[in-house]
């Protein structure tokens, strides 16, 4: 849609509201027994697994996709998979191999666009989210210009996501950074995305909110439904019930599949694993016992 920055400069929000509501989300969701095991499952299909290192190679995002492919032990659990796998721009090809040797048709995302901090030209950005989809990549992650959000310059980002959404083609754009969320919803971002996972400070409830009702706000005004992905530092099976409490007294039962929500994260599954396993056994496995794949 063009860009509306009367709608932007008309949002406010009440800290001290949405703090409180924050905590009480954090409280909610007190389901047991197969009650919260089908609400880790939920969560399972719903995640991003994510590897983004430095020393990332072939092999570790080989395994990454064995695991998003299997990601709950065969005994344990069958035909469950994550929403996708999510890598570096030029690890994209080698997790692209992975899984169609696999036999898997799991979307590999990655993120692109000077991931994390952005900070290169606009042509090397757009060349990078050309070359993730050219290798395969279905789903982009960019990061927003963060020196133009926080200095205000709104129209620039609006034009700058604009030609992201041109760049990744087919492919699905989630925009990372809370800040900044209603234009980058504007210039037609499929999700918004919390954070790189690189800050000091990444994903939290309180400014989860915010943007899920910016989310709600900019679907009562277009019609159109933007998906959510909290990422960086989620970490246990009861951070991840918390987020689906979220979405789902936020926004509905429809923003609690892998098309609308997504968990970025990259060891949040193994916490997962183990609740399940305790689930089915009534014991709880050592993390050796849950490998990667
Ligand atoms: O986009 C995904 C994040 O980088 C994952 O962050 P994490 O490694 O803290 O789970």
């Amino acid at each position: 849609m063009p860009l509306d920055l009367e709608w932007v400069s008309k949002v406010r929000v009440n800290t001290q509201a949405v703090l409180k509501r924050a905590q009480q989300i954090q409280g909610r969701n007190k389901n047991k027994k197969q009650w919260q095991a089908a609400w880790l499952l939920r969560a399972v299909t719903c995640i991003d697994l994510t590897t983004l290192a430095g020393d990332d190679t072939p092999g570790n995002v080989h395994r990454l996709c064995m695991k998003a492919t299997q990601p709950v032990r065969y005994d344990l659990l069958k035909s469950v998979t994550t929403a996708a796998v999510c890598v570096y721009p030029s690890r994209v090809a080698d997790a692209v191999k992975s899984l169609k040797a696999a036999n898997s048709s799991l979307p590999v995302a990655s993120v692109a666009t000077g991931f994390p901090a952005g900070q290169t030209s606009l042509k090397t950005r757009l060349e990078e989210v050309r070359m993730a989809v050219e290798d395969g990549a279905m789903e982009i992650d960019i990061v927003i210009n963060r020196t133009l959000a926080l200095t205000g310059q709104w129209e620039a980002m609006y034009e700058e996501v604009c030609q992201f959404r041109e760049a990744c083609g087919e492919a699905h754009m989630k925009s990372i950074l809370a800040i900044g969320d209603l234009v980058a919803m504007m210039a037609g971002s499929d999700f918004i995305k919390t954070s790189t996972g690189k800050e000091s400070v990444n994903a939290t409830y309180p400014v989860a909110i915010v943007m899920v009702r910016a989310i709600r706000d900019y679907f009562l005004k277009t019609g159109h439904k933007v998906g959510f992905k909290p990422a960086g530092g989620i970490r246990t099976a009861k951070e991840s019930l918390v987020w689906l409490t979220l979405m789902k007294e936020e926004l509905g039962d429809e923003w609690l599949s892998p098309r609308l929500f997504r968990l970025g994260a990259s060891s949040l599954l193994a916490d997962i694993e183990r609740q399940i396993y305790h689930h089915v056994t009534g014991r709880y496995a050592a993390y050796h016992q849950m490998p990667m794949a």
